[in-house]
């Protein structure tokens, strides 16, 4: 599918389901490793860089999980795509992860790793990272990857378009006690109406005082799922991203803006800025 399919949709040219369809084929030739490469190795992945965004968005996640004290049973991780940054920290302060991605191909990637494969990135960098946050020794990283595998029980298929984006039966009655979502909604959704409507649909997996934590690119209108894959993104300012969350009901308590040094504008993506998002649903 062409980019001015997904342009059309993002002015409205379509209606909210034309337009979901349409990112739905976007996504067929999406490539994780391409992915991963484009995104999470140097210079975005530059553990030694002070500057660098995986630094600061290992720390977001770590605070979220220590100092904020996010603990509980049940956490789902919405659109993992075929990363594991995202759960390293709360690995520690949950009983039960639950990975999730639209595509199988992503899917396969998650189960790989966590079946202790070799998957298309080495993520031993950002487990050392992780435990160095967390007061412990790089070398703990094993200990942690050995955790993150065993408080990882599923790996489903989601969409968050749907109202209901699990399979039924997958959570408690109550609902999950945290949601991550990292560089998702937006770039699943045609148009800021859909992506507020996805945001809805996510409420609704989790328990009344339940936390979400919402990570995502800022002034994105495009990127990269596979070499000459231009997928289009939702192009979002903070203002907007709050206006969602408050119209979907939940209390923002925490927003904190990363802005991307020019070096690290690489052309797999328009991005400018990433922002991380604390909610509670109340
Ligand atoms: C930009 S990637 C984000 C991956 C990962 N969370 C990260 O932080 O890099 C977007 C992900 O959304 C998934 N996706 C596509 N359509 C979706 C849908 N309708 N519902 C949920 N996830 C979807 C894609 O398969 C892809 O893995
Ligand atoms: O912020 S990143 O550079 C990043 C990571 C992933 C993405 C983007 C940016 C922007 N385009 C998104 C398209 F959906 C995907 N980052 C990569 C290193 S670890 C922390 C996250």
């Amino acid at each position: 599918m062409g980019e001015e399919q997904g342009m059309k949709g993002s002015h409205g040219g379509e209606s909210g389901m034309e337009g979901v369809a349409a990112m739905e084929a976007c996504y067929q030739g999406f490539n994780p490793a391409a992915y991963l490469q484009y995104n999470y190795t140097a210079p975005r992945a530059d553990f030694h860089r002070r500057d660098s965004i995986v630094p600061w968005k290992l720390s977001c996640l770590h605070k979220a999980f220590t100092e904020e004290g996010l603990r509980g049973e049940v956490l789902v991780d919405v659109g993992s795509g075929p990363t594991l940054y995202q759960v390293m920290s709360a690995c520690e302060h949950f009983d039960r992860i639950i990975l999730s991605d639209f595509l199988e191909v992503n899917r396969n990637e998650l189960l790989k790793w966590l079946q202790g494969g070799e998957g298309s990135l080495d993520w031993t960098p950002y487990l050392q990272h992780v435990c160095e946050l967390e007061g412990r020794s790089p070398t703990a990283w094993r200990e942690k990857a050995e955790r993150l595998r065993s408080v990882v029980t599923d790996v489903l298929p989601v969409d968050v378009h749907q109202p209901h984006p699990l399979p039924p039966g997958t959570l408690p009655h109550s609902g999950a006690d945290c949601l991550v979502s990292s560089f998702c909604l937006e770039s699943v959704s045609p148009d800021l109406a859909s992506f507020t409507r996805a945001l809805g649909h996510l409420s609704r997996l989790l328990r009344r005082g339940g936390h979400l934590l919402l990570i995502g690119a800022l002034g994105e209108s495009f990127y990269l799922g596979a070499p000459g894959l231009r997928i289009p993104v939702v192009s979002l300012e903070e203002s907007q991203v709050c206006s969602s969350l408050r119209v979907c009901g939940y209390n923002l308590l925490r927003l904190s803006v990363y802005h991307l040094p020019p070096d690290m504008k690489l052309g797999v993506d328009d991005v400018t800025g990433v922002f991380f998002a604390e909610a509670r649903k109340p």
